[in-house]
C-alpha cells in the first residue's frame, strides 16, 4: 500500500487534482495528476501517471457542472489509482480562493470554518461554493483523512495598508471591504522557485498568472507588496469571462438606468464578460486565437493591452522592474500573447527573444533585455500538497 496527498484545486473552469507519494517526505512530482477541463463547454478528464505518460481521456458530458464533474472524478479516481485500497491517503488538501481576513493560514477543516468559509461564496461565485462543495464531498468519501484547506488570499495579506485599502470611508475598510488579492498559491510556488530560474528573485518580480482567471503580482524579495485583483476576483485584468476592473459608475448606471437587478449584474460581470463577452465567441484564448473573426482579435487585443498597462502599474508600485514571470494556461502556452505583451513593455526595458519565445524556453528575453522574461510553470498542486504535509507535520 501507498501513503499519499491528494490535492483538489477547483479554478473557475477546471478541476485539477493530484496525487502525491509521502512515504520518503512528499515526492516532488505527483504519481498522479490530471484535470477536468472546460467545465461549461467541452467537458474532458485529462490524466498523467508518475512518468508524465498520458492515460487515456475521459470525455464527459458537454456543459457538466462542477459538482457533477467533482463526482464524476471521485468515480474515476480509484481505479486510476491502481484499484482500491492501492493507496492510503492521509490527508486531502484544497484550495479555497477566499479566506478572508481570519484566514491567512493554511488550517484543518472544522465545522465552524466550513460555515466561515461559506461567507465568502457572494465575494467568489465562480469558486468559492465549488471549492466548499469539494471539502464537503471528501471529507464524506474519505472520513478518516484530514481535509486541509489553503487559501488563495494568504500569500497577498502581509501587504501594506496603502496597497489594500479602497478610497473607502474608514468604517467600510475596517469592516474588512478592502483589496485582498487572488492566485496566491500560484505566487507563493513561483516566489520559492524563482531562485532557481534567476539571480534577481531578490529583486522587483512582476508576475503573470494568465489562465481563465488571470491576475499579476508585484514582489519585492519574494514577498507579494501589490496585485491587480481586489476584494473579488472582478478586478484587474480582462478574465475569459470577467471584465477586469472596470469604472465603478458603470455598475450604478445599469442598476438605476437600464434595469439590471444584483442577481443580472453578477451574471454579466462573472459570466458574460471578459473575453467570452467581448469576442461574442469564446472565453478559450485558443479558439480565439485560432479565429479570423475580427471581433476574436479584439477581444485579445483588449486582453494583452490591459495586461500591458497594469504591469506598468505594478511596476510603479515597485519602483522599476528586474524579472517579469509568465505562468498559467495562457502564460505557459499562449506565444503570441507573451510576444504581445513583451513588445508592450519594451519602454521598461523588456526585449523578447522570438525564437526562445516561439519554444516556450525558460527565459524568453534577450540577454541584453534589462528585464528578464521567463515561463515558470506554475504548479498550485505542490504548494498545497506542500502546505498540507507541514500541517500534518510531515517531511517535505
Ligand atoms: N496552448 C494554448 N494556447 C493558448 N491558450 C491556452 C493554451 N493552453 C491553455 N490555454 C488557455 O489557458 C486558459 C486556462 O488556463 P488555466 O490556468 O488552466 O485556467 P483556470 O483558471 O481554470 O485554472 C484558457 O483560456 C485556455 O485557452
Ligand atoms: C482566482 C481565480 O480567478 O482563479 P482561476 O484562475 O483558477 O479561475
Ligand atoms: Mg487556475
Amino acid at each position: 500500500m501507498r501513503h499519499g496527498i491528494l490535492t483538489i484545486n477547483a479554478g473557475s473552469s477546471s478541476i485539477k487534482f493530484a496525487l502525491f507519494d509521502t512515504a520518503g517526505g512528499l515526492a516532488k512530482r505527483p504519481a498522479l495528476s490530471g484535470q477536468i477541463d472546460g467545465l461549461g463547454a467541452e467537458v474532458s478528464l485529462k490524466a498523467r501517471d508518475e512518468d508524465g505518460a498520458h492515460l487515456p481521456e475521459l470525455s464527459l458530458a458537454p456543459g457538466i457542472d462542477h459538482e457533477d464533474a467533482l463526482a464524476a472524478l471521485l468515480r474515476w479516481l480509484p481505479q486510476a489509482e491502481g484499484g482500491e485500497g492501492h493507496w492510503q491517503i492521509a490527508a486531502v488538501g484544497h484550495r479555497v480562493v477566499h479566506g478572508g481576513e481570519v484566514c491567512t493560514e493554511p488550517a484543518r477543516v472544522t465545522p465552524e470554518l466550513l460555515t466561515a468559509l461559506e461567507a465568502f461564496c457572494p465575494l467568489a461565485p465562480l469558486h468559492q461554493p465549488h471549492n466548499l462543495a469539494g471539502v464537503r464531498a471528501l471529507a464524506a468519501l474519505m472520513p478518516e483523512a484530514s481535509q486541509v484547506v489553503c487559501f488563495d488570499t494568504a500569500f497577498h495579506s502581509q501587504q501594506a495598508a496603502v496597497a489594500r485599502d479602497f478610497g473607502l470611508p474608514r468604517a467600510l475598510t475596517d469592516s474588512g471591504i478592502k483589496r485582498y488579492g487572488f492566485h496566491g498559491i500560484s505566487y507563493e510556488f513561483i516566489a520559492r522557485r524563482l531562485p532557481q530560474y534567476t539571480t534577481r528573485a531578490e529583486g522587483r518580480v512582476v508576475v503573470a498568472h494568465l489562465g481563465n482567471g488571470a491576475s499579476l503580482c508585484a514582489l519585492q524579495a519574494g514577498q507579494s507588496v501589490a496585485t491587480t485583483m481586489g476584494f473579488t476576483v472582478l478586478d484587474g485584468l480582462v478574465m475569459g469571462t470577467r471584465t477586469g476592473n472596470i469604472d465603478p459608475g458603470v455598475i450604478l448606471y445599469l442598476l438605476e438606468s437600464r434595469g439590471l437587478d444584483a442577481a443580472a449584474l453578477t451574471h454579466l460581470l462573472y459570466h458574460e464578460s471578459g473575453l467570452l463577452g467581448v469576442s461574442g465567441i469564446s472565453q478559450d484564448m485558443r479558439t480565439l486565437l485560432a479565429s479570423e473573426h475580427p471581433a476574436a482579435s479584439e477581444a485579445i487585443e483588449l486582453f494583452c493591452y490591459r495586461a500591458i498597462r497594469e504591469i506598468g502599474s505594478l511596476a510603479a508600485a515597485l519602483g522599476g522592474i528586474d524579472a517579469l514571470v509568465f505562468c498559467g494556461g495562457i502564460g505557459e502556452h499562449a506565444g503570441e500573447i507573451r510576444r504581445r505583451i513583451v513588445e508592450g513593455c519594451a519602454w521598461l526595458g523588456a526585449t523578447l527573444d522570438a525564437d526562445s519565445n516561439r519554444r516556450a524556453a525558460t527565459r524568453i528575453s534577450t540577454a541584453e533585455s534589462h528585464v528578464e522574461v521567463l515561463i515558470i510553470p506554475t504548479d498550485e498542486e505542490w504548494m498545497i500538497a506542500c502546505h498540507t504535509a507541514e500541517l500534518l507535520g510531515m517531511r517535505v
